[in-house]
């Protein structure tokens, strides 16, 4: 099919299939994996998780870009995503929030959008297929070679295999001082009694580190590489692990190791969906690839402890086996979309994770509870 006159961007999956639209925010080429991500809203919070590394997001909800953007949102300094797919050209801001545009913050950041695509076509594609490569091209003079585009997304390795977690972790330790708290509605903040937790960051978001401040925790966060001796001389009460990018197996190498130095100290431990994936590794299970993953804010997801449902924020590629985990490691938690594990423990220890986002960011905060969990835990081997 020849390009459109108009089409200033063009999006090539590996396939041979082409999407052509209108491009905003940089210009240039990305290779990457594309995911589609169901939430209505977040959409700044989406690109800026720093999970989002190496993905190409395409958003089915059509509305985007109609709360602009604030740099409240931003959930790292710096955008993961490789870049954005909408059905509409972005929508003028219109909130009392926005200090800014999406596109303009898009070019900014340095991230390649396209508009104007037929989302629910790509959606459907992305199902069919298991998360595709794609290589994503933004030109104002329209200039596109696909042939090249196409064959620079075949012969893209994919994330099997790839540790992006060193990429996006801090780069020194530091200690999380925001005055900024994130808490369900109707929660009162715990005020104190100040609970020394060790985060270890591959690529955390901001909202977690909130999420913890809330419940009392007093929060130093470590480089990914950081190892067990490096996270006891803290004297932690409490070792959190955080969400992250690319494939867990290939972080484990240098965080499995560490986590299993931690366990055997038999502290509080917490991890979230890339840290739920290496506490499970380092617990001796095994993590698979999944066909197109989880990506939303309304995923129905069962507590097998309680049998409550509850609505979680998700974004993961990869899933814990659940057939794979050890006697003495239970599994707590499954999706009701499909069955995967969501969520673990180890019996008759506080040491637990689970695959969704409890810090929501966007997306419900039924899931809050869990870290009141941890603080109770920490607060009781204190007693
Ligand atoms: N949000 C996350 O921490 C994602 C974990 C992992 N990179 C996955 O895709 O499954």
């Amino acid at each position: 099919m020849p390009a459109p006159r108009d089409a200033t961007a063009c999006l090539a999956l590996a396939d041979g299939t082409i999407f052509y639209g209108k491009g905003f925010g940089a210009t240039g080429e990305t290779v990457a994996e594309l995911v589609f991500n169901t939430a209505m809203t977040g959409y700044q919070e989406i690109m800026t998780d720093p999970s989002y590394a190496g993905q190409v997001v395409t958003f089915t909800f059509p509305h985007i870009g109609n709360t602009g953007v604030t740099a409240e949102d931003d959930e790292t300094a710096t955008p993961a995503a490789a870049g954005m797919v909408v059905k509409w050209d972005p929508t003028e801001p219109s909130n009392w929030r926005a200090t800014g545009e999406l596109t303009q913050w898009l070019s900014k950041v340095g991230r390649i959008g396209i508009g104007g695509i037929d989302t629910r076509r790509l959606t459907r594609a992305i199902r069919q297929q298991g998360a595709p490569h794609v290589t994503l091209a933004h030109d104002p003079e329209g200039r596109f070679d696909i042939e090249k585009l196409v064959a620079r997304a075949r012969a893209w390795k994919g994330l099997v295999g790839l540790d992006l977690a060193r990429d996006v972790t801090c780069a020194q330790s530091y200690r999380w001082d925001e005055k900024r708290w994130a808490w369900p509605q109707g929660y009162t903040r715990r005020e104190g009694p100040g609970l020394r937790v060790v985060a270890v960051d591959y690529g955390a978001k901001r909202n977690i580190l909130r999420c913890l401040a809330s419940v009392g925790c007093e929060v130093t966060v470590l480089p990914a590489t950081a190892t067990a001796e490096e996270v006891l001389a803290l004297n932690p009460e409490g070792v959190f692990l955080s969400n992250g990018p690319g494939d867990p197996a290939a972080t484990g190498e240098y965080a499995v190791p560490m986590i299993r130095g931690v366990l055997d100290r038999d502290l509080p431990l917490f991890g979230i969906c890339l840290g739920h994936q290496m506490l499970a590794l380092a617990l001796g299970a095994k993590t698979r690839k999944m066909n197109h993953g989880h990506h939303g804010a309304n995923h129905p997801v069962k507590d097998l402890t309680t049998g409550k449902v509850e609505i979680t924020s998700m974004n993961h590629g990869f899933t814990v086996d659940a057939d794979t985990l050890p006697k003495g490691v239970k599994e707590t938690h499954v999706s009701l979309f499909d069955g995967t594990n969501c969520g673990i423990a180890v019996e008759g220890k506080p040491v637990y994770s689970v695959q969704y986002h409890p810090e929501a960011s966007p997306g419900p905060q039924d899931s809050f509870y869990l870290f009141e969990r941890f603080a109770d835990a920490m607060k009781a081997r204190r007693a």
